[in-house]
């Protein structure tokens, strides 16, 4: 299971880095604007954050095939590192996700249906990032959507993976997992919400209380 963080902000890149496991770094032109810096300069400072391992999953602008490929191979060479380059589901994108098959990894992105997520992982997409949050915004079912990609692509044995993306909620991010999903993307918010629980935080609070009452201030370790 592959767990990254949905941002481009530093600070909780850092942060997330530092606190959890985290295997890479998503981002989308929405996420990049947030932050109002320079596109390639910003990607740089993550990639020098995150190291050249990790994953950094960068979003193309173009919608015609051949400038979406001028635009892949342009990041590619800017930041490199372990890059995917993020690529809507649009014929065009399809096109492209083509014609860089072999030479850079990519992501078939903005996945609203298993249908699509299919034509995308036939034409030799790295990952599939079908949209959890948006897809229930409109009453649909995104943990559903996710569940039936991963049973595509294991009935025809692609080796696309699903990275579930856009989480408005723990339980969105449970369910998707639960469904198979080979990575998650998650915002700073939401890798919190993972692993808060009050009742954590109570029984923490406990055990000191009682250490304390008998211990008083002594530490484990002198
Ligand atoms: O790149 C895709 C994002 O994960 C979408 O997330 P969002 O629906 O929270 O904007």
């Amino acid at each position: 299971m592959l767990l990254l963080m949905d941002t481009a902000n530093i600070k909780e890149i850092k942060q997330s880095i530092e606190m959890y496991p985290i295997d890479g770094v998503t981002t989308n032109p929405s996420i990049i604007a947030k932050e109002k810096r320079d596109f390639i300069e910003l990607l740089k400072e993550i990639r020098d954050i995150i190291g050249y391992d990790k994953m950094l999953h960068v979003q193309v602008i173009s919608q015609k095939a051949d400038e979406i490929v001028e635009e892949a191979k342009y990041i590619n060479k800017e930041i490199g590192g372990n890059l995917y380059i993020k690529i809507p589901v649009i014929p065009e994108g399809i096109k492209a996700i083509k014609m860089l098959k072999g030479e850079i990894k990519t992501t078939a992105t903005a996945v609203f249906t298993p249908q699509q997520a299919l034509i995308a992982a036939k034409s030799g997409a790295d990952f599939v990032a079908p949209y959890v949050n948006r897809l229930d915004n409109i009453s649909a079912n995104g943990i559903k959507v996710v569940s039936n990609i991963v049973k595509l692509i294991n009935i025809y044995n692609f080796n696309t993976k699903v990275i579930a993306a856009s989480f408005k909620n723990v339980e969105q991010i449970y369910g998707v997992c639960m469904a198979g999903a080979h990575a998650i993307t998650v915002n700073y918010d939401m890798i919190n919400q993972m692993i808060f629980h009050p009742m954590t935080d109570w029984s923490v609070l406990q055990f000191v209380k009682d250490w304390e009452n008998f211990y008083g201030n002594k530490k484990i370790r002198t």
